[in-house]
């Protein structure tokens, strides 16, 4: 559809951000990539990367850097172009056309703003160029301030504007011809802290009410956690896992997204049977894995899984020293020596319960890791 047929954003009908979550009614695949692969010489950037994201879906890109991340936005963009693979949006394929030919809208980590042009003229950039008339353009800016929240800063120029408001412009900017597609590269790195998060929350609200397909590249997992539908977990080229980042953070596929995405204890260990390893010497019960008896393996549970007593009332209970503690605001972080091998294990206590049982560094404690938070992982390969 052209641009200029295009209704008004304001009378977008807002649409929730479950869609992932709950496949009830069947979305559409806005974005199909096939077996891209992206080689920089000798070095595979991307491998047989295969995803599908759906019609205003909020997907984020997360992995370490240079994991690939930025390299499979812009071969999204047709800002790079892969070495070999397929792009489709809409159904239409898209794998090969420049990108001035592509249905998206971008924002940098960099503002990338016009420093000599108005905020006003810096939005109605691509409008103008895509043929709008001039009252349009001037309503349509004005709409746009409005959505941003900076209405009467028509005039001022980007040096006269913060960092996040910036970014809000640039935002403005990437949907003023109403794109099929947003792409955001790391668009809140650059900020600080107290902006970045009010302006994740601008962002993810108004990507809410304008229901459009989003796809944004971090490093960030807590940014990925809060504002994606689900989440892209690449690591070396490769996707590791794509999930909600409930299914994400509660069911990792490997030690790596267990690591990666969120704090996790990750304990070496053996496997004694389907739902047994050893610690040591320690049998532990866990959850069913498919794992090999005799393998080493990998027991992972997250901090906050992990029970901390004063007394040994468990079969199974580890013995263990506090070594260190960390006010975290809402709790306690508190890092343990295993008293049977050289092993720590980091748990996270209520403040009422760490005062309640005195915790210091130096205390003995026991700790209980329940079966049902046991997850063993093949040992990472990378
Ligand atoms: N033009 C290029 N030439 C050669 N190698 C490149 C080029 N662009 C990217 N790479 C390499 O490809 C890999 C993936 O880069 P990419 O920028 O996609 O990583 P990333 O996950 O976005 O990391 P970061 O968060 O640091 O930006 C890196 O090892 C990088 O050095």
């Amino acid at each position: 559809m052209h641009a200029l047929q295009k209704s008004s954003i304001t009378a977008f009908v807002p649409q929730t951000s479950t869609l992932a979550g709950s496949h009830h009614s069947s979305p559409q695949v806005c974005l199909k990539i096939e077996a891209l692969t992206k080689q920089f010489g000798e070095f595979t950037a991307l491998k047989t990367i295969d995803l599908e994201i759906f019609e205003g879906e909020f997907v984020c890109f997360l992995g370490p850097s240079g994991c690939g991340k930025t390299t499979l936005l812009r071969a999204i963009a047709g800002l790079e172009m892969q070495s070999s693979g397929r792009i489709f949006q809409m159904d239409k394929e898209i794998s090969t056309l420049p990108p001035q030919k592509r249905d998206f809208g971008i924002v940098f980590q960099s503002y990338a703003l016009f420093p000599n042009l108005t905020i006003a003229d810096n939005i109605a950039y691509g409008l103008k160029s895509q043929g709008y008339c001039k009252t349009r353009i001037r309503e349509r800016v004005q709409e746009l301030l409005t959505l941003i929240g900076l209405e009467g800063s028509d005039a001022k120029y980007p040096a006269q504007l913060s960092g996040g408001q910036q970014q809000r412009v640039a935002l403005a900017r990437a949907l003023a011809t109403e794109p099929g597609l947003l792409l955001l590269d790391e668009p809140l790195s650059a900020l600080d802290a107290r902006v970045r998060l009010h302006l994740r929350q601008q962002i993810k609200s108004l990507q809410q009410a304008l229901g459009v397909t989003t796809v944004m590249v971090t490093h960030d997992q807590e940014e990925a956690l809060t504002m994606a539908d689900r989440i892209v977990v690449m690591n070396h080229g490769v996707i590791e896992q794509i999930g909600t980042p409930k299914e994400i953070y509660r069911h990792p596929v490997n030690a790596f997204v267990a690591g990666f995405v969120g704090s996790m204890n990750l304990l070496p260990v053996e496997v004694a049977s389907a739902s047994g390893v050893l610690l040591g010497i320690q049998h532990l019960p866990c959850l069913p894995h498919e794992i090999n008896n005799g393998d080493s393996a990998c027991l992972g549970i997250r901090p906050e899984e992990v029970v901390l007593t004063e007394q040994d009332d468990a079969s199974g209970s580890l013995e263990a020293r506090v070594v260190h503690v960390e006010y975290l605001g809402s709790f306690m972080r508190v890092t343990c020596d295993l008293l049977m091998q050289e092993q720590q294990v980091v748990v996270d206590l209520q403040h009422t319960d760490a005062e309640r049982m005195n915790i210091a560094v130096g205390r003995d404690v026991f700790l209980q890791l329940p079966q049902c938070y046991c997850r063993i992982f093949e040992q990472q390969v990378h």
